[in-house]
């Protein structure tokens, strides 16, 4: 990122001197689930998922007429650092869900997003929505583990795996009844997105090698995606003109976290949102 782009952005520079900032949080997240493995071996947390309470259906959810807004608990961000302190995350999803948040995402990454498993249980146990592991999940431990903590749907970046991993994790996720969330950044990563067979498709706006945001990444990548595939905007939603651009573009739903978690309301704010994404003159995907 140069600083002209960091300025324009905002953002403080947070971006790896060497190596990208993605490979940077890649090599944390695989030391922190070697740590967690080790307390907890992947034949108990096989089993703690398979005792949990099941997943709720998270596609169908999202499909339901209306742009969806699926609202993140993000306590800070490489780009910007702290945004929020966020004392009680279930207090947070609660507001979120009251708004009308058609489900909930729980950053769990912890060196970078101050996030934890146990933000997502107390999320899971507040709401009655479909609630999103949003992580940088890696090995099938983590997928258990989503589902332990009562997760419907998982968060795969494409840039962050091999294609065969990416297909194994996709496929893990579907064999425990949730829903993957397979997030892309370009049309070459679209296409191995849809030929891991993801149903649900995130764009996101912001680079993760770069943390460069560019809103029009979504109406490039969106229109060469099938209509039976979920298609979700993600980040740098500021307020409903976000959202209706979004729209315009063919999104189903939009992922936000910075534009919720740094108002006085989330509450208000989410249901502004919704509101934008339920009024009549806001273009619909086309199925
Ligand atoms: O805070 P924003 O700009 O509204 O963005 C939310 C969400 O899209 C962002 O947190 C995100 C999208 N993909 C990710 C992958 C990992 C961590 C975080 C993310």
């Amino acid at each position: 990122m140069t600083a002209e782009h960091a300025h324009a952005e905002g953002d403080e520079a947070g971006s790896a001197a060497s190596g990208s900032v993605l490979d940077e949080i890649l090599a944390g997240v695989r030391e922190d689930v070697a740590r967690r493995q080790e307390q907890v071996p992947l034949e108990r947390i096989r089993e703690l998922a398979a005792a949990a309470p099941p997943p709720l259906d998270a596609y169908a959810a999202l499909r339901r007429p209306g742009v969806a807004v699926i609202a993140e608990v993000k306590r800070s961000s490489p780009s910007k650092g702290r945004l929020a302190e966020i004392a009680d995350p279930a207090e947070l999803a609660g507001q979120y869900a009251s708004g009308g948040a058609r489900a909930i995402s729980v950053l769990t990454e912890g060196r970078w997003f101050g996030g934890s498993l146990d933000d997502l249980a107390a999320v899971r146990a507040a709401v009655r929505v479909p609630v999103l592991r949003k992580d940088f999940v890696v090995s099938s431990y983590q997928v258990h583990e989503a589902r332990a903590h009562g997760a419907d749907l998982v968060l795969l970046i494409v840039a962050a795996l091999e294609q065969n991993v990416l297909t194994g994790l996709l496929e893990r996720i579907e064999s425990l009844g949730m829903t993957a969330l397979v997030e892309v950044h370009d049309e070459e990563e679209a296409d191995r997105a849809l030929e891991a067979g993801a149903q649900v498709i995130g764009v996101n706006a912001r680079d993760l090698r770069t943390l460069e945001v560019d809103r029009s990444v979504f109406e490039r990548i969106a229109p060469g995606l099938p209509s039976s595939v979920v298609k979700i905007a993600e980040s740098g939603v500021r307020g409903p003109h976000d959202l209706i651009r979004y729209a315009s573009a063919g999104a189903d739903a939009v992922l936000v976290g910075e534009g919720l978690v740094t108002q006085k309301s989330p509450r208000e704010a989410v249901a502004e949102l919704v509101n934008a994404g339920n009024h009549p003159a806001t273009p619909r995907p086309v199925r």
